[in-house]
């Protein structure tokens, strides 16, 4: 009897293919009520990973339950678990309510939640369309009425925003709130983080086969803070200032000053309080873009102590570009 948490649980997880080690000593939870995103460079490990997931690849070791059980032992396997690993499993020349209905048959689901399944995806008038003429959208949308006939309380989807449009990456990301809302479980993979970063609560990040972050996705914006990088006449007046004011400064070695969580206005205005004239300031912004590459690229695990930023540069205390560079 699985324990009906709606958690997956992935544990020491290793899978070689030969030569190559796919997924390495990968660990992570995913929790119910929220979107966790799996997300990795192509060819990361997210496939493989999600595959041992749901007991199509044996792992090399490790473990991977759902419910406390792995995929296989569950009694009900289409009643807690809905996938959608492929788009492009439909026969084209059958109607998209003839397709659920042949999944429907095989996992002796009632025809009514055919119907359900395709007013769910948004797919009602397209459901007696042959699904050789479908787009690529439809089919994603298809693949995911596949997966909800079930009623699942847990969605693992590989790449869902594949090929859709900016309207349907909006619907499904509608799409899947609701269903996490509703405090069921979904897990979704991609190796793009702009597709899927107002989608996902949570992030699992994975580059070459390891984890390299796990958790929420807001945590990993606020790990590197943004700060305003100014030169001022008075230097020590300056800190004195920012610091009754809240802000952690820190020196460069070029001699100017780094106020970490501030942008330039909020300095420029404290400067202009202490009376303390800025000949330079610069916005420093960090990118959660950045922060992926960053992670991806290394391989170490936990949040990087520093990530390059993005640099918007203003000059003064005046208006935004109004002359020079620091
Ligand atoms: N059946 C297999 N036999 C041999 N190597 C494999 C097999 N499946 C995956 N691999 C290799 O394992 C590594 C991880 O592949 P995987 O498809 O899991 O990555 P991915 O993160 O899903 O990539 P993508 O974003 O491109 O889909 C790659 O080097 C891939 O070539």
């Amino acid at each position: 009897m699985h324990d009906g948490s709606g958690r997956i649980h992935v544990q020491g997880l290793n899978k070689r293919f030969g030569p190559v080690h796919a997924v390495q000593d990968l660990s992570f939870t995913v929790h119910p009520g929220a979107i966790t995103g799996f997300l990795g460079p192509n060819g990361a490990g997210k496939t493989t990973a999600l595959r041992m997931i749901l007991g199509l690849v044996t792992p090399t070791s490790g473990t991977a339950t759902i419910n406390g059980l792995p995929f296989n032992r569950l009694a009900n396997p289409g009643g807690v678990v809905g996938a959608v690993l492929d788009a492009h499993g439909s026969h084209p020349s059958r109607t998209a309510r003839h397709h659920l209905r042949c999944y429907a048959a095989a996992m002796n689901i009632p025809d009514g939640q055919v119907d359900k399944a395709l007013e769910l995806v948004g797919l009602a008038a397209a459901g007696d369309r042959k699904t050789g003429g479908f787009s690529l959208g439809m089919r994603q949308r298809l693949a995911l009425a596949t997966a909800l006939l079930g009623d699942p309380q847990i969605l693992i989807l590989d790449e869902p925003a594949n090929g859709l449009d900016p309207e349907g990456i909006a619907w499904l990301r509608g799409f899947l709130q609701t269903f996490a809302a509703g405090g069921r479980t979904v897990l979704m993979s991609s190796h793009f983080l702009r597709e899927i970063e107002h989608t996902v609560d949570r992030l699992v990040i994975i580059s070459q086969g390891r984890c390299v972050y796990d958790g929420h996705i807001e945590e990993l914006r606020a790990a590197q803070q943004s700060r305003a990088l100014v030169q001022a006449d008075s230097p020590e007046v300056l800190v004195a200032e920012v610091q009754a004011a809240g802000y952690g400064v820190e020196y460069l070695p070029d001699g100017r000053l780094a106020v970490l969580g501030a942008d330039s206005r909020a300095v420029a205005d404290l400067a202009l309080q202490a009376g303390v004239a800025l000949y330079g300031m610069q916005d420093e912004r960090v990118d959660l873009e950045q922060l992926f590459f960053h992670l991806t690229q290394g391989q170490s695990a936990g949040v990087p102590q520093h990530v390059p930023p993005t640099s918007q540069t203003w000059v003064g205390p005046g208006q935004p570009g109004d002359g020079g560079s620091v």
